[in-house]
């Protein structure tokens, strides 16, 4: 049996938590990705638990705990200023419809729990020694970076169909390949994915997305089809066959929605259907649309003063991103001099602002904000020296 020594801090902190259990005649092991991460040494973010206590049993054992997933078997222990998912053994039998199912089955020991997961590099158990359980040679698949699921993958697939979409993700995120029955199985049941949620194809799509092998993830999320049960994805094969061909992998979101939208060819007036086809929010919307725009912008010609000021220095860095990975182009340093040399990078900076017009006259209204405009423009384009003696010369003139 494998054993680690030494586990790090985040592991040791949620020592008493498993010693409570234990003490109290309870089974109680670290699973899921953390074990998974600590043999890749990777970074660990979370702890998750599991133990043969039922949820009602945790809750009487600790002062502070929150009812998380009490029907999924999942109560939440802070302990020390963490919180810990503490989950009952259980297993998915109870499901139709290819999602969790809405109650599970108590199981009495960790192997049948095990049992159940996804993938065999997910199936291993810690205990507080930090001997290794894997029942499924997780380990092997770990050191032969293979995602391969536990059992038969069909069934694995059938109790949650997100699972064929956590593949590919893990695929991107940790650079394994996809064992061969694993991947046949996905192509096999890629059909059922549109039974999931949006939001959970979503958050895995991303994942992938920003991990750091998305171009060889992406081509499996083509080939098994995957990619026709996802939002605005169906049909558009040909043209999303490029992302496989990117210069870099993306490593940001608003990067991957704006090249996901370039290679589609959406139009602007379009963009917003589909970040919301995607269950986007509308802050992330925004972003990429001013990406998109400015990449258009930069494609066809230089843009102006009052474009870069317009699209702001995030947007100027991220759509250099964008066309980085894109292999579009452009003279980035160029972009990024004349940005910086702008008088002015925000209307804060404006020497002058609404009051001072009225102070000076103008006589509230829309008439107002006009000329506000056209200071502020005039300032960008460098033909007005942004100084309230400078402007005020300007409103005479114009009075
Ligand atoms: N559809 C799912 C989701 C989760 N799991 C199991 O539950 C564990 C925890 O799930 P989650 O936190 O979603 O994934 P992690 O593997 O921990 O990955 P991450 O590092 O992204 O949290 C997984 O390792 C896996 O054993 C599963 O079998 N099937
Ligand atoms: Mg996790």
């Amino acid at each position: 049996m494998m054993k680690i020594n030494n586990l790090p801090a985040i592991f040791t902190a949620a020592f008493p938590v498993l010693q409570q259990l234990e003490q109290a005649n309870y089974e109680a092991y670290f699973v899921g990705g953390s074990v998974r991460d600590l043999l890749l040494k990777r970074p660990i973010h979370d702890i998750d638990i599991a133990t043969s206590a039922y949820p009602e049993e945790v809750k009487q054992l600790f002062p502070k705990t929150i009812d998380t997933g009490i029907k999924h078997g999942t109560v939440t222990v802070l302990h020390g200023g963490s919180s810990y998912e503490i989950t009952t053994f259980r297993t998915e039998s109870g499901y139709q419809d290819f999602r969790r199912p809405d109650h599970v089955t108590f199981v009495q020991n960790l192997a049948e729990d095990l049992k159940r997961r996804d993938f065999t590099i997910n199936a291993l158990a810690m205990n507080r020694k930090g001997e290794i359980i894997d029942l499924f040679n997780g380990i092997g698949d770990l050191q032969k970076h293979l995602i391969k699921a536990v059992g038969d993958p069909m069934k694995r697939f059938h109790e949650d169909a997100l699972r064929m979409m956590r593949a590919v993700r893990f695929m991107s995120q940790l650079c394994f390949d996809l064992e061969p029955q694993t991947e046949k199985a996905v192509k096999d049941m890629h059909q059922l994915l549109p039974k999931i949620s949006v939001e959970r194809i979503r958050d895995e799509f991303v994942k992938m997305g920003t991990g750091t092998n998305s171009r060889a993830a992406f081509k499996v999320f083509l080939q098994t089809k995957l990619s026709e049960g996802v939002p605005d994805f169906a049909g558009k094969s040909e043209l999303l066959a490029i992302y496989p061909k990117l210069k870099f992998n993306p490593s940001m979101e608003t990067s991957l929605w704006a090249i996901i939208i370039i290679l589609l060819k959406i139009t602007d007036n379009q963009i917003t259907q589909f970040m919301r086809d995607w269950k986007n929010s509308n802050a992330m919307t925004e972003k990429v649309k001013k990406i998109v725009n400015l990449f258009d912008l930069i494609s066809a010609k230089s843009p102006s003063d009052l474009e870069l000021f317009n699209a702001g220095k995030e947007t100027l860095l991220n759509t250099i991103d964008v066309a980085h990975i894109l292999g579009q182009p452009i003279n980035s340093e160029a972009l990024v001099d004349r940005y910086t040399a702008l008088p002015i990078k925000s209307m804060s900076e404006l020497a002058i602002d609404g009051q001072f017009l009225i102070a000076n006259g103008v006589k509230p209204g829309p008439n107002l904000g006009q000329i506000l405009n056209q200071i502020k423009q005039k300032v960008i384009a460098g033909e007005l020296v942004n100084s309230e003696d400078d402007i005020q010369e300007y409103l005479e003139q114009i009075k």
